[in-house]
């Protein structure tokens, strides 16, 4: 049996966590014949629950589970010793009535000892997910404190947002959600987010043409998708978990097999000047990949409006590290 590949996963026991593990430990991921092993992480009064969530596992006779390791937020470092893949879920999620943003104070903490961990024990070119909100910000924290893990091995999920917008354009256009491609997200995981229609296709052709309805683009399918997390919690009384878990292993999905032609994904990544967008900051920008190396799509144009909408999000972004500079390694 070939060597495991070992994915952390912070925040097990919780809500996100619960839908995503067994899907990862039955091979969705990395195949049939592709063992995992599970380094799963939590607060030590939820350590319990989680020896549930393990039995479970084991319960499910996974022949691609290889084993299971357990850890909790006081031995982080055993946590993520030899993590291939880290996934930072770990994390308290808003209510209703709350921004993403108001989580910062009591979840930012969590990400610079999460980072100066991850860089003291994972494997040499650990690739971390952060997840966890306001995750383009927590990940630049974690990051921080992170120095021996390459830039561009760090991704804050977006995915979700990505989904979100394909599903509405599909729906608008009465297509399957396959027919919609190449729909990016820019930006903050957060109200100022910004799904690139101009970009995306219907089927090849460029949705501005296919949905003829742009004052709909330019309104009611922008908030849908800015609004959505908020939506679901009023309806739900919880906050998305099976789209999230969904949306990670999609980012997990993204980052370790080729783009498909004429296809991009969305995640959170640390810019180095792409589309004039400071340096250094968590920005979702459209990405391609060839299983290993990943590029932001360059040479796309945006018109004033999509300009604007972007550059109100990366400033959001750039307002949000202001506000964190304490928590900054
Ligand atoms: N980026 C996205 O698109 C997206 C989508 C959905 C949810 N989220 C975020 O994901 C996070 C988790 O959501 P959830 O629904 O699973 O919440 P949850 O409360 O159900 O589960 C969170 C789990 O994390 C654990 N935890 C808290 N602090 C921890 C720490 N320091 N170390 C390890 N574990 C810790 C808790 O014990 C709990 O079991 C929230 O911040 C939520 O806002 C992000
Ligand atoms: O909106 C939330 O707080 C949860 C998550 O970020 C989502 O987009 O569903």
């Amino acid at each position: 049996m070939s060597k495991p590949v070992r994915i952390a996963v912070t925040g097990a026991a919780g809500q996100i966590g619960y839908a995503l593990l067994f899907r990862l430990a039955s091979g969705e991921v990395f195949g049939p014949d592709q063992p995992v092993h599970l380094n799963l992480i939590e607060l030590p009064h939820a350590m319990d629950a989680l020896g549930g969530v393990v039995m479970e596992l084991d319960d499910c006779a996974f022949p691609t589970l290889e084993g299971v390791t357990t850890a909790d937020s006081d031995h982080l470092e055993d946590g993520f010793r030899d993590a291939d893949y880290v996934m930072c879920v770990g994390s308290v999620p808003r209510k209703q009535g709350m921004e993403r943003a108001d989580l910062l104070k009591v979840n930012g903490g969590i990400f610079g000892p999460t980072g100066r961990a991850i860089d003291a024990a994972a494997a040499e070119n650990v690739k971390v997910i952060v997840v966890g909100n306001p995750c383009n910000t927590n990940c630049l924290i974690a990051m921080s404190h992170a120095p021996r893990v390459p830039r561009e091995n760090w991704f804050a999920m977006t995915r979700l947002d990505q989904n979100r917008a394909k599903s509405q354009l599909a729906q608008k256009a009465g297509v399957g959600v396959g027919d919609v491609n190449s729909l990016a997200i820019w930006g903050n995981h957060s109200p100022t987010m910004y799904p690139d229609f101009d970009h995306a296709r219907i089927k090849g052709t460029p949705v501005p043409q296919a949905i003829s309805d742009h004052d709909w683009l330019k309104g009611e399918f922008l908030t849908t998708v800015q609004q959505r997390g908020a939506a679901i919690i009023k309806a739900r009384g919880a906050s998305s978990a099976a789209s999230a878990a969904n949306a990670a292993l999609d980012t997990l999905k993204d980052i370790t097999r080729p783009t498909p032609e004429g296809e991009v994904f969305s995640a959170a990544i640390c810019s180095t000047g792409q589309y004039g967008i400071e340096e250094g900051i968590m920005c979702s920008m459209p990405l391609r990949t060839d299983g290993t190396t990943w590029q932001v799509v360059e040479g796309w144009e945006h018109d004033e409006f999509a300009q604007a909408k972007i550059q109100a999000s990366v400033d959001e972004l750039k307002s949000e590290r202001d506000t964190v500079r304490d928590l900054l390694g």
